[in-house]
């Protein structure tokens, strides 16, 4: 292989894309392009007892429910098709939490335009590669940490004695699966067919947090295999040893889940294990990987504790190009899970990785040649066809040759039968090229005008691509207004709503007092009418005689104290009589001051 480093590195590139939320609560919002945050529910307090309201988190682009399937495709997808195109490999995976849209990215679904970034990928068109080239597919699955080959139709859902090996080529040093079908394909249609045959086969499964969840990890491979045309010819250059060999893969990687989420039981509960564990290795070798470049150390990263990271080994030892989509769930209930995602993310964005540039492969390395057998089949049909014209010619130029043999030197009979066959033959040899020349000449023309048509074609193309690309840019620019436009329309909602339920809550506050301030006044009225009752009861008759009789009573003169002193010389027993009767009396007395001043029956 004479890959060779272009020097340059760059950090592993990754991108969020935030799910539409699902209901009121949301612990991540999307800050602008770059920034997300992610915010704890209420009374949320980390293992330490912190307090964590929210944080922010840096991508190298931010996605939300405003961005398109085709938005995402066009900033994470696009480029490694050019890449691909120009011979080199790339890696694209999602990651996330089970029910994040990481398979809705991937794959998407045909409806409202929502195919996702591998249908998209398929379908692109490359206007300016002279290259001649053959695509080949495969699709592999990684489930319970044995590879299976998804083209396989004789793959049963048992997948026994089905699994696949994973090696390293000794040439290309890149990671490879073993024996599995590699289909060439000519159109976009016929890899989607296939592709969509082959997720027939791959494990999928209802939980408790996606109806269709996805059990294990899928790997679709594009292989492209081009080289420069022949001049002036429509076959492949083999001599110029620039055979590119590149690969793009399209992971969809499992969902990490918590068992006290999920309630997964049994199978699922397997699942479920092998699936986290084959993403904390992912983990784990990445943050080898960071903890190596920072410390300049070369600890072993665990690659080979899993079949999904060492599929990917070379990947992650800077050969090709990653990007990674961490997927999110806005809703609360992720919010744990969220945050653990969001540090992996960070994680892996102090990766560096070095660039390669194009790998070009030296023919005799090869074990194999990577001539597309269509094409040759192809060729040999149109060749065939291009002869097959002349055949005829060629075989009543030459049937049935006089026997050349003279009986003496005077044999004239022999003599003017053979000069008579080869002068026929000379004519229709000569009437041959003239055909021959005159087809040449109409060729030659038609050729010569197709040249210039396709010149004409190419020139107007370039214009249309030039225009295109203008208008690429304009629309770009109109739909990051419309999306700027859009979010601060959901902001402005959000504060509305928030505003509007603030009025709510005066509204019925002020009600409250107010029906707080109309009882009052009631109690006010009331008391008011019992004062108003009081008085017309002071001004009765009834009231004023039984003052007056009161005034009377306590207006009456008291004994005179010289009874009283009387009274003391008396015997005891007469003294106690006496303060007996002067207290019954007065006993009395009290007793019709107690009388209520109000008569009974009013
Ligand atoms: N951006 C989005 N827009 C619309 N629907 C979405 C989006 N993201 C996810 N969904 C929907 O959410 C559901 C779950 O998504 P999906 O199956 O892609 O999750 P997943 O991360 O692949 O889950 P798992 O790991 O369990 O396979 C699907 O019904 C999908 O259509």
């Amino acid at each position: 292989m004479a890959g060779n480093q272009d020097g340059s590195s760059k950090s592993l590139e990754v991108v969020c894309r935030i799910a539409p939320k699902n209901g009121k609560e949301s612990c991540v919002s999307l800050v602008d392009d770059r920034y997300v945050k992610l915010i704890a529910p209420m009374n949320y307090v980390t293992r330490n007892n912190d307090a964590f309201v929210e944080k922010l988190f840096k991508f190298d682009c931010v996605f939300d429910e405003n961005d398109t399937q085709r938005d995402i495709f066009r900033r994470c997808s696009l480029d490694f098709v050019e890449n691909l195109i120009s011979g080199n490999d790339s890696l694209l995976f999602t990651y996330g939490v089970t029910g994040s849209g990481k398979t809705f990215t991937m794959t998407g679904n045909a409806e409202n335009d929502n195919s996702g970034l591998l249908p998209r990928t398929l379908d692109t068109k490359s206007l300016s590669n002279s290259r001649c080239c053959a695509v080949f597919i495969s699709y592999i699955e990684i489930y319970n940490d044995m590879c299976y080959d998804l083209l396989d139709e004789n793959l049963t859902d048992e997948r026994l004695f089905t699994s696949k090996n994973i090696r390293i080529d000794s040439v290309t040093r890149k990671a490879y699966v073993e024996k599995i079908k590699e289909v060439e394909v000519e159109s976009c249609d016929e890899a989607i067919e296939q592709f969509l045959q082959a997720q027939e086969r791959r494990k999928i499964a209802k939980t408790l947090l996606n109806k269709s969840s996805s059990r294990s990890h899928s790997i679709f491979i594009i292989r492209l295999v081009s080289a420069s045309l022949h001049k002036d010819k429509y076959y492949p250059d083999s001599t110029k040893n620039d055979i590119h060999v590149a690969e793009m893969s399209l992971v969809d990687l499992a969902g990490s889940e918590r068992a006290k989420r999920t309630l997964n039981t049994d199978e699922r509960l397997a699942e479920s294990n092998k699936i986290n564990q084959s993403l904390l290795t992912l983990r784990q070798c990445m943050e080898r990987l960071r903890d190596n470049q920072r410390t300049q150390q070369h600890l072993p990263v665990p690659y080979r504790d899993t079949k999904l990271t060492y599929l990917f080994k070379t990947y992650f030892e800077g050969f090709g190009r990653i990007r990674m989509i961490v997927c999110v769930n806005p809703q609360s209930t992720d919010f744990e899970e969220n945050l653990h995602v969001m540090a992996f993310a960070k994680a892996s964005r102090e990766i560096k990785q070095v660039q390669q540039k194009g790998q070009t492969f030296v023919l005799q390395e090869l074990n194999n040649l990577p001539f597309s057998q269509r094409d040759i089949q192809q060729w040999n049909k149109e060749f065939s066809k291009s002869i097959g014209k002349f055949q005829p010619l060629l075989m009543e130029l030459f049937d049935n040759p006089p026997v050349i043999e003279l009986s003496d030197y005077n044999d004239n009979i022999s003599i003017t039968r053979i000069r008579e066959y080869y002068t026929t033959k000379m004519a229709l040899k000569n009437s041959y090229m003239e055909t021959v020349e005159k087809n040449t000449e109409t060729f030659a023309a038609a050729l010569k005008s197709r040249l210039c048509f396709g010149d004409m074609t190419s020139e107007k193309n370039s214009e249309l691509m030039e225009e295109l690309n203008g208008l690429r840019a304009e629309y770009a620019k109109m739909d990051n207004n419309y999306k700027q436009l859009k979010r601060q329309n959901n902001s402005l909602k959000t504060a509305l709503s928030r505003y509007e339920a603030f009025e709510e809550n005066d509204k019925r506050r002020g009600e409250e007092e107010e029906q707080r301030a109309r009882e009052k006044d009631k109690a006010l009225h009331a008391q008011r009418r019992t004062i108003q009752k009081l008085e017309a009861v002071l001004d009765t008759p009834v009231f004023s005689n039984n003052v007056a009789k009161l005034r009377q009573q306590f207006d009456t003169p008291k004994e005179p104290p010289i009874n009283r002193l009387r009274d003391t010389t008396t015997t005891d027993e007469n003294s106690r009589d006496s303060t007996t009767k002067n207290n019954s009396r007065y006993d009395r007395r009290s007793k019709s001051v107690c009388r209520p001043l109000i008569p009974k029956n009013y």
